[in-house]
């Protein structure tokens, strides 16, 4: 079956980081809430700004410093505020996909010693089970002609190119360092190939 998705609602939420539109999707794939948030004209323009944030709700909402989530949503809106242009792109993928109840038991067992990616292998998923087909498509639907990526993670590009969208450069994303979140930073630059500048990284 062809994936498809239907922008249902679009309406205007002014935020800390200035105001945009956000767009709600249907979709034919699964039964989640994804939504766009739009800043300025993006149709027909080339090299717009895109972040595709999936969801962390203990990152995101609560707060959380054992990841970046919270930091690089700020930034990113931030980013794309001060471009006056561009899509922060909201999947509800939480968990790399596995789900809340599953990081949140992942969380534990990373407790005990097991890194983000052997945590959820334990649990009998793969360390992302995350798909792009329904941020390819919104960018479609917006009529995004090519994108700038705020991303850190190399498989984003690789996944989106595949299905079509034309990434013309990538624009980093790094949160601040700290206690709290080292071991799961450097897990995703080692085991996940993701640009970060670790502080003993070569
Ligand atoms: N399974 C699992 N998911 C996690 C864990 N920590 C954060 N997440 C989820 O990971 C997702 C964010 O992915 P990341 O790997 O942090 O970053 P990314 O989106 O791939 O890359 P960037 O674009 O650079 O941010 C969110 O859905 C979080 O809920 C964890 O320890 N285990
Ligand atoms: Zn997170």
């Amino acid at each position: 079956m062809k994936a498809s998705i239907e922008d249902k609602v679009q309406t205007r939420i002014p935020t800390k980081h200035g105001e945009f539109i956000l767009h709600y999707y249907s979709n034919s794939l699964d039964k989640k809430e994804h939504v766009a948030f739009v800043k300025g004209e993006v149709a027909g323009k080339e090299d717009v700004p895109v972040r595709i944030h999936s969801e962390c709700f203990t990152g995101d909402v609560l707060g959380s410093r054992r990841c970046d989530c919270g930091e690089q949503l700020d930034m990113a809106l931030d980013l794309i505020n001060t471009a006056g242009c561009g899509v922060l792109i909201y999947l509800r993928q939480e968990g790399r996909g596995i789900g809340l109840l599953k990081k949140l038991q992942a969380y534990n067992l990373q407790d005990q010693g097991l890194d983000t990616v052997d945590a959820n292998i334990k649990l009998g998923h793969l360390a992302d089970e995350r798909q792009y087909d329904i941020a390819a498509l919104i960018l479609n639907s917006l009529q995004v002609r090519s994108i700038e990526l705020i991303t850190n993670n190399p498989l984003k590009i690789d996944e989106l190119t595949k299905l079509g969208i034309k990434v013309n450069n990538r624009i980093a994303i790094e949160a601040r360092i700290h206690q709290d979140n080292l071991e799961y930073l450097k897990t995703k630059a080692e085991r996940m190939r993701h640009m970060l500048s670790m502080p003993d990284s070569k």
